[in-house]
């Protein structure tokens, strides 16, 4: 399944906030819109949130198309500052759109028709790469991963969350296609059910063997042996290997280690953040409350009851076994070792 493609100057995104009830590609005329989809979750997950924005900013250059130079340029940057307002967590937002902008100014001096298509050509581009990337983490990935594995993954970390095949669940689909026989199980991922709604669907779709749980299970599951492994996604890695993912992932991540089981982390170079030196500089979303207090549309919690609703949290680096990549898996002394597999060619 798709999360998004381009058609006819148009950018359909597949509505996630409908899963799995409903199958609706959203068509994105603007930019607004893509970034109103980016804010209401309809399109989710770092790599996914990147090639989103990415053709965001094309659609901002098709309607400045009769602007002056000058002005297209102003407008399109000015759509660039907006789409990376919609979401702090995800680094690969602000990546995707900083290399569009990239590419404009390198651009510079063709007129508007051409730009607007030079700027279609990498936003292609940047949803291409990301299968591949994918790809290739499956391939190493799947290498950690032993037959008959049980495997506990958090929120949705699959085809849905990138352009295609997935991070974490692209390492678990890799395994399968490689003759591996895997238990999935998915922790439901409150408040918003990534792992129930889109995780299990996701799973279920392609026969893979996936089990649903509460998240306050997770703990009991590991100490019945059920968990060979843990393995997740991830919104920003800073530059000593702490990994922002969907909250809930630390507690997952100190469980893994209390019961001596791996915590992996799968993620495209565009999740590692160099400029930051560790989690405590990364920004965190924080919700609405009604995401918490309220459950399918019902009120579950007191009217007026006090809410903290982070949608992401930071598990240090020395609970994360390794770090699965596009060019091979990291591993600790992540300092040295992600800026080394950062700057090879
Ligand atoms: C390959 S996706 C990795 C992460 O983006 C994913 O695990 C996650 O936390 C998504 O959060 P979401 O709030 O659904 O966008």
């Amino acid at each position: 399944m798709e999360s998004m493609h381009w058609a006819n100057n148009l950018l359909m995104l597949l509505d996630q906030t409908l899963l799995p009830g409903k199958i609706y590609y959203k068509p994105c005329c603007d930019y607004h819109e893509v970034a109103e989809a980016i804010k209401c979750l309809r399109v989710r997950g770092a790599p996914a949130i990147g090639a989103a924005a990415a053709y965001g900013i094309v659609l901002a250059a098709l309607s400045a198309g009769q602007a002056t130079q000058k002005e297209y340029i102003k407008q399109v940057e000015s759509a660039g500052r907006f789409l990376k307002a919609t979401r702090p967590t995800a680094v690969n937002l602000a990546w995707a759109v900083d290399r569009m902008l990239g590419v404009m100014t390198q651009a510079g001096a063709l007129g508007a028709e051409d730009l607007s298509r030079v700027l279609l050509e990498e936003a292609h581009k940047i949803h291409c790469e990301d299968v591949e990337s994918n790809r290739r983490m499956g391939r190493y990935g799947q290498e950690l991963v032993p037959d008959k594995a049980g495997i506990l993954t958090h929120c949705n970390a699959g085809a849905l969350a990138t352009a295609g095949f997935g991070t974490a669940l692209g390492v678990i689909r890799a395994a399968c296609e490689a003759g591996k026989q895997v238990s999935v199980y998915a922790d439901e991922t409150r408040p918003l059910l990534q792992g129930a709604r889109l995780t299990a669907w996701e799973m279920m779709q392609d026969n893979i063997p996936v089990t649903l749980i509460t998240d306050n299970m997770a703990g009991y599951l590991m100490s019945k042996g059920k968990v060979d492994l843990v393995i997740v996604g991830a919104d920003r890695i800073t530059a000593n290997g702490d990994v922002a993912n969907k909250i809930g992932t630390y507690g997952v991540a100190v469980l893994a280690k209390e019961h001596g089981i791996p915590f992996y982390v799968a993620a495209p170079l565009s999740t590692i953040d160099l400029s930051l030196p560790d989690g405590g500089a990364i920004p965190i979303e924080e919700r609405e409350q009604d995401e918490v207090t309220s459950f399918g549309g019902i009120q579950v919690a007191p009217a007026g009851v006090k809410v903290w609703n982070p949608a992401f949290d930071v598990t240090p680096h020395r609970l994360v076994t390794a770090i699965i990549t596009e060019r091979g898996v990291v591993r600790p002394d992540y300092l040295q070792n992600l800026r080394k597999l950062a700057f090879e060619q």
